[in-house]
């Protein structure tokens, strides 16, 4: 089926398997006109939406039916600017069809920055990612029937649709020798891999970086670190296996995936052009293996390197690739880069299993069990040659990467033009924000401010690969930056990464079984006021909407989400597809570990709920943070700005508190969990919570094929109480009680 057709009927059968969901109650009409609009087109929405809910026009929906018609009506016969309206409120509207699997490519929402009169209605194109089983990622990959679902998009808003980048995606980078009496060689490697510094090739007892392809800065302030290494006996490489290396060829592997993220990193800073090369790119066809085959035909290649990824369901994938071209006689060998670590090495034997989910705890397996030592980052070379032929690539536009939204007019919405400002996409941008970073970090205080600086904001760069953990490792141990202390939150990072390899379900999956018992409400206008920064707590606000404008949020991340699990009961889930949706360091591992932490049922679950505010009063006390986020409350005094409604006529300039009994909800929270955790099903059977944790775990162990845990010892996980203080700020990252 030609792929315009195919992608035709995926939209029909998203609009239809929504309009199941409409007619069950989880969806509501306007959202789902709103996804028709997007992922139908205008035009299609026009000529084909009365026939598609022509079904409901039976007597028992006959009211939805008038409804939906309603709003088609009202849609299709209003002038520009009362459209723009009307879009406006559609795009308020969630879809409740989440594509859990991977990180969502979700409607862009209207935001703070969007003055009423801009306001319009756009053609979203973006594309799920096919639903996380490794099937069907195997099945993207190898064109078998991908469930590849079609646009699920939203029609919209103005400035709308912001598709954000899955997991570090399937690209694939590969690289030729070509010099006489070398072996060749094709490195494949993920994007991240690409531009950094990361990748590392081990050899006996060596662990050697990859060197970066366009370290320039690097290079010029590294010579201590690199005689270092030579002092150490460790081989300075610049690409992998190979002197000479090839041409730097990225290959695009998924069909129609959207990815505005990587493509602004792509054009920022095509690293290869600078020392001499440049990038090829290349599009796989629906099946990346074949593309690899063909490529590893053309170039003679008899060796592939490749960046690993650990998503156990990409994982899967890789390993297909591998073992295909393995048995075509290309030797295969992954390279661990993008963790400290590779999490499938991490072992617990000799710490057990008590204590699973702290960082303490992670850090203890990787002492007791090493493995592969962690290698001196290694610079990178100052050029590469130039390879006998390249490979036809194509543009990088061809790779629709950034495919942002229409107006009807034609025009497009560019929602990426704050995040542009905001962040420097390049390598040297990337280089000079760590430059920054480590001037200061020696001071550095801990204090969960918001309105400070008070962390290095390299986790964009981390999760690009401009930077890699190694190297920022190395550099923080360097520049004396308070070394343990960062090296926990890189090996957070790493911990997320195992946890995801331990529990392939932690992006979707309550981790703790009673969790899923928890009642959440399903308010989409609380839902919807939370992601616009419009809840009428200005500290929540100001976070939501820098979230919104700029990709980013620091401490406050902690603070939206006790908002939105502990005040608003909203699911924890929802808040990370909006991060996802949103952050520009939205990664899959550590975006679903922190939430299930939020959510009380992660590994390590927070003991504590960030009172929107009175941990104002810690997080931004001089309201600087308030001032810059909501302007419109600029001029309130400090002993007011956290607490408007004292003062400010609602609906007018700031809107109204969407919950004022904070006190009730807590508690009411507090209860559910306590009652979750007290008692809790299984097939019939309720079992006492003093056993929930050993069967837990032991069920846990059982299914991982990791060893059985020791007898338990000391005192279980406290549940919190209403007694607990709501607002405690806790230093760094938050750790557990424990
Ligand atoms: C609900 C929620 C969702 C989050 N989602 C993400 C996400 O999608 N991607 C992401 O990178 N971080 C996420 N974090 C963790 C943390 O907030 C960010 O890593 C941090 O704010 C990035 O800022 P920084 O680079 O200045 O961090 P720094 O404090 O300077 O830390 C340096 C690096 O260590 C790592 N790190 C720091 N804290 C953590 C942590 N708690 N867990 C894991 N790694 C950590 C990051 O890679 C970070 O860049 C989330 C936190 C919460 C509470």
């Amino acid at each position: 089926m030609p792929h315009s057709v195919a992608a035709a009927e995926d939209s029909k059968a998203l609009v239809r398997k929504t309009l199941r969901e409409v007619l069950v109650g989880r969806e509501d009409p306007e959202g789902f006109f709103a996804m028709c609009v997007s992922a139908l087109g205008h035009q299609e929405t026009r000529s084909q939406f009365l026939s598609l809910i022509q079904p409901l026009s039976t007597a028992t929906n006959s009211s939805l039916h008038s409804i939906l018609t309603s709003i088609y009506r009202g849609y299709f016969s209003k002038t520009e600017d009362d459209e723009l309206e009307l879009a406006l409120a559609l795009s308020l509207l969630e879809m409740k069809d989440h594509q859990l699997s991977t990180p969502s490519q979700q409607s862009r929402l209207q935001q703070p920055g969007d003055r009423p009169n801009q306001r319009c209605s756009v053609q979203l194109n973006s594309v799920s990612q096919p639903q996380g089983s490794s099937h069907a990622q195997l099945a993207d990959v190898e064109n078998t029937n991908s469930p590849q679902t079609g646009a699920w998009v939203k029609a919209g808003p103005p400035q709308t649709t912001r598709e954000t980048e899955p997991q570090k995606s399937t690209h694939v980078d590969e690289y030729k020798s070509e010099t006489p009496g070398t072996s060749q060689t094709v490195c494949v490697s993920r994007l991240s891999g690409l531009f950094s510094k990361q990748d590392t090739v081990e050899e006996g007892d060596q662990m050697m970086d990859e060197g970066d392809l366009n370290q320039i800065e690097k290079l010029k302030r590294s010579k201590k670190r690199r005689q270092r290494c030579k002092g150490a006996g460790q081989q300075v490489v610049g690409l992998p296996c190979s002197p000479s290396a090839p041409p730097p060829v990225l290959l695009w592997l998924r069909r129609d995936l959207e990815m505005s993220n990587y493509w602004q990193s792509l054009s920022k800073h095509n690293a290869a052009s600078l020392i001499g090369s440049h990038l090829v790119f290349l599009k796989a066809n629906g099946s990346s293996l074949r593309t690899l085959k063909e490529l590893v035909k053309e170039t003679g290649a008899r060796t592939v390197l490749a960046t690993a990824l650990y998503e156990p369901w990409l994982k899967d994938m890789d390993d297909v690739v591998v073992s295909a071209l393995q048995k075509h006689g290309v030797e295969c060998r992954m390279i661990h880069s993008y963790c400290l670590r590779d999490p499938y090495s991490v072992s617990t034997e000799g710490v057990g299993l008590r204590g699973i989910g702290s960082v303490s705890h992670f850090m203890s397996c990787c002492r007791q069990n090493p493995g592969s030592v962690l290698g001196f980052p290694l610079d990178s070379p100052g050029s590469l040659p130039t390879p006998a032929h390249w490979p036809q690539g194509v543009s990088l536009g061809t790779l629709g990467l950034a495919r942002m939204p229409r107006r009807k007019d034609g025009t497009t919405i560019d929602w990426a033009a704050n995040i542009r400002k905001s962040w420097d996409f390049s390598e040297e941008g990337a280089c000079a924000q760590l430059e920054a970073f480590l001037d200061w970090c020696v001071d550095m205080k801990e204090s969960g401010r918001a309105d400070a600086p008070n962390t290095s904001c390299l986790s964009p760069y981390l999760h690009f690969g401009q930077l890699s953990p190694r190297w920022l490792l190395w550099d923080a141990k360097e520049a004396r930056c308070r070394p343990p202390k960062f090296q926990r939150k890189l090996a957070w990072r790493d911990l997320a990464y195992w946890q995801l390899t331990l529990f392939p379900d932690l992006p979707w999956e309550s981790l703790r079984p009673p969790y899923k018992d928890l009642r959440w409400s399903s308010d989409l206008g609380h839902l919807k006021a939370w992601q616009q920064g419009r809840t009428g707590y200005p500290l929540v606000d100001a976070a939501m909407r820098q979230l919104w404008l700029t990709g980013w949020m620091n401490y406050m991340r902690h603070v939206v989400a006790s908002f939105l699990i502990a005040y608003l009961y909203l699911p924890w889930q929802e808040g990370y597809r909006w991060f996802q949706d949103t952050l520009m360091d939205a990664d899959v591992a550590i975006d679903a570990m922190k939430w299930q932490n939020g959510g009380m049922c992660g590994l390590d679950h927070w003991n504590f709920v960030m009172h929107p505010v009175d941990a104002a009063m810690t997080c931004d006390p001089y309201a600087s943070y308030v001032r810059k986020w909501c302007p419109e409350l600029a001029d309130l005094p400090d002993e007011l700005i956290h607490k408007p409604w004292k003062c400010v006529v609602f609906g007018q300039t700031y809107p109204e508190r969407i919950v004022t009994d904070l006190r009730e909800r807590r508690s009411r929270s507090l209860q559910e969990v306590a009652l979750v955790r007290r008692v809790w099903t299984v097939c019939g059977q309720v079992h006492r919570v003093s056993e929930k944790g050993e069967r837990l775990e032991r069920d846990y162990c059982r299914i991982e094929g990791l060893p059985q845990p020791p007898a338990p010892q000391g005192r279980a996980r406290r549940t919190p109480t209403s007694k607990d203080r709501f607002s405690i700020v806790p230093g760094g990252a938050v750790s557990s009680l424990r």
